[in-house]
């Protein structure tokens, strides 16, 4: 990026930042010099800690794909960018993981760790911070097959799980180009759920569990032209995402053929929606399950209608809503919900989160 086009995503942030946040005309033009100074000082420029804070709300509230919006304002930001070495950035990491779960009562969190610089660069390794390994044995897939590639990367770093289906990977981090260092995540901090059935007391004999705590820890952060490489965000799960997807997928834990079977379903004919029996039931089992421990989960449906307030909040400050209608449907009875009956601009606006380049 040219400094000129630095300048220019600096000033369309700055503008409309300090305009929300009811800065007078004087206190952005003065903003404005001092970062075109900057930039021409040092070819970037750095964010005050509320320019950060608003930003990554913005950036949330810009996220296409996400049902989750209604919150943005809520977001908690934990400003890193003084950490310098792989072992801060890990205990870095380990509060965000302690502060967003809080025993349940999930906080929307985002740490943000140093922005990428001509000779700086730190990177999360990991898809998530909580996550479970996967192997492939002659027997099959034993874990999240989704993990595969990422565990036997932790394996060639020196790290050995213990080949149950649900081992915690290691957080790997890279500061600049040195080599990645993994540190194993301390198991004090990682609340899951086992999940039982309402009914089905056999359910809990598949002795699946689910982590609590979601966080997205491989996507760039870029306000104003900087990026942030490495900034971490969670918020609390939709029930879709474990039992429509992870439990249930056939490349993942593929799970509907077994509680099908359990549940007496004639799984011989596609014609018995057996899959969709199981599927709603698997979802339920979640529900249940995150409920009866306490820990934050939306179901589906009150996920859109929290939506639907969101476009109208929106509407009501003047702003456009963006969406990304594929995404933004639930995996499970979506023309159920306003969202399928909609149809939704999936313009990128920024602030925003941004997929990656793979590290590994
Ligand atoms: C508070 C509760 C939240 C819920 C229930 C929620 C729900 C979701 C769901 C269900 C998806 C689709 C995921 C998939 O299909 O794999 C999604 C995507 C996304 N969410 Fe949210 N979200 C929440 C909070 C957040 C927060 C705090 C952020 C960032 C600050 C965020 C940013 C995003 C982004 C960037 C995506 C797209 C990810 C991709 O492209 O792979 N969400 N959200
Ligand atoms: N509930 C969530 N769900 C997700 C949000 C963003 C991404 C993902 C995982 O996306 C993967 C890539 C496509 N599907 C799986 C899940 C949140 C995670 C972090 C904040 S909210």
């Amino acid at each position: 990026m040219t400094q000129d086009e630095l300048y220019n995503e600096a000033k369309a942030f700055i503008v409309t930042c300090y305009q929300e946040l009811q800065h007078d005309a004087d206190t952005t033009a003065r903003r404005l010099v001092e970062i075109r100074q900057c930039i021409e000082l040092d070819g970037t420029y750095e964010h005050t800690y509320e320019e950060l804070e608003y930003g990554a709300k913005m950036a949330w509230r810009n996220s296409n794909r996400c049902i989750g919006r209604l919150f943005w304002q809520t977001l908690k930001v934990l400003d890193k960018r003084d950490c310098r070495s792989e072992r801060e950035v890990a205990e870095a990491v380990y509060q965000h993981i302690q502060y967003a779960t809080n025993h349940g009562k999930i906080r929307p969190t985002i740490t943000i760790f140093p922005a990428k610089t001509k000779n700086n660069k730190v990177r999360i390794w990991n898809h998530q911070l909580l996550r479970y390994a996967g192997y492939e044995t002659a027997e099959g897939c034993v874990g999240d097959p989704h993990s595969i590639p990422f565990t036997a990367v932790c394996r060639q770093l020196g790290w050995h799980g213990q080949g149950t289906h649900f081992d915690i990977l290691p957080l790997v981090i890279q500061v600049a180009d040195r080599p990645p260092m993994w540190f194993e995540i301390p198991p004090e901090l990682v609340l899951e759920v086992p999940i039982s059935h309402p009914e089905y007391a056999w359910f809990a004999d598949l002795h699946l569990k689910w982590y609590a705590t979601p966080l997205i820890s491989d996507m760039a952060l870029e306000i104003g032209g900087i990026r942030y490489t490495a900034a971490p965000f969670n918020g609390w799960y939709m029930e879709t995402e474990i039992g429509a997807r992870n439990f249930a997928d056939e490349k993942r834990y593929h799970m509907l053929p077994k509680i099908a079977d359990l549940m007496g379903l004639n799984t011989q004919t596609e014609t018995s929606l057996w899959r969709d029996k199981a599927l709603v039931e698997l979802n339920l089992a979640v529900l249940h399950s995150f409920q009866q421990q306490g820990v934050s989960m939306v179901d589906h449906h009150t996920a859109a209608k929290q939506f639907m307030r969101f476009e109208q909040q929106e509407a009501a400050n003047g702003r456009d809503v963006t969406g990304n209608w594929a995404w933004l449907i639930p995996p499970v009875s979506p023309a159920t919900t306003h969202i399928f009956h909609q149809r939704y601009d999936n313009t990128v606006v920024k602030p925003n989160y941004f997929y990656q380049r793979l590290p590994y």
